[in-house]
């Protein structure tokens, strides 16, 4: 899978002009997050794919009773997006009501079902914040892998992580489990992410795809980087 792009924008001008900096050809996957989809609705899925043919990545991180969010789910599985995540932290019973509500909303759409990826520890999480603000004992490593378990046990397609925990997850989960690795960066930067790797470093480690997005949106040749790092996850860039 290409590189996942973020498209962490206000508005769906900022988010297309981007994509149409890209030839129609170049197969895109990307990722709405909540700050476009809670700016632009739904609706935001379409006009996208209006200007380019992608894939659609849609990150909501799910976290609520199990009721709840299998409701939620049911409307996400309505919208024919290829990927979608919940929080691993709300538990066992509540990523079960997760994938329930995304098969049955996709049943009645008439479409396949969304992917549903479990957010482990997030990438902005430390050692220190995961012991002494959140009071978790343990590594984040560990944690990492604990939820990943707990993920495949629900029947999620996969889970989200640092690709540096890719190798412990690989020894709890199935072959075809699907690990999804953001907090990527090509040269090291002081930002939010504390648990990062470059593009090459995620593809050693056996991440099978990669989410980026500052690294991308904030470059002055946003296709230009976009296409370093293509290089860097597969090898070559990636056109057909
Ligand atoms: O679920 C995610 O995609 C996610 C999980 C995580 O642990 N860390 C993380 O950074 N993300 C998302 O991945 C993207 C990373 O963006 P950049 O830090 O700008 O590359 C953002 O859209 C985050 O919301």
């Amino acid at each position: 899978m290409p590189p996942i792009i973020a498209l962490d924008y206000p508005t769906l001008t900022d988010a297309t002009a981007l994509l149409a900096r890209f030839a129609s050809s170049t197969p895109l996957v990307v990722k709405i997050g909540m700050e476009l989809y809670y700016g632009n609705g739904p609706a935001a899925l379409a006009r996208l794919q209006a200007v380019h043919p992608v894939q659609i990545f849609l990150d909501l991180k799910l976290h609520d009773i199990p009721h709840t969010v299998e409701r939620a789910a049911f409307q996400l599985g309505r919208l024919g997006v290829q990927l979608t995540t919940a929080h691993a932290a709300g538990g066992l019973a509540m990523l079960q009501a997760a994938n329930r509500g995304l098969a049955a909303g996709a049943a009645e759409a008439g479409l396949p079902a969304p992917k549903l990826l479990a957010i482990t520890q997030l990438t902005s999480t430390s050692q220190s914040m995961l012991n002494t603000q959140l009071q978790i004992p343990g590594s984040v490593a560990a944690s990492v892998q604990h939820l990943a378990a707990i993920a495949q046990a629900a029947g999620c397609a996969g889970v989200v992580a640092s690709a540096r925990e890719v190798p412990l997850i690989r020894a709890v989960t199935k072959p075809e489990f699907l690990i999804v690795t953001p907090g990527i960066r090509p040269t090291p930067v002081a930002d939010d992410q504390v648990r990062v790797t470059t593009p090459a470093q995620a593809k050693a480690l056996g991440a099978n795809a990669i989410v980026v997005g500052r690294p991308i949106t904030q470059a002055v040749d946003p296709v230009a980087a976009y296409d370093e790092i293509c290089r860097a996850w597969l090898g070559e860039k990636e056109d057909s």
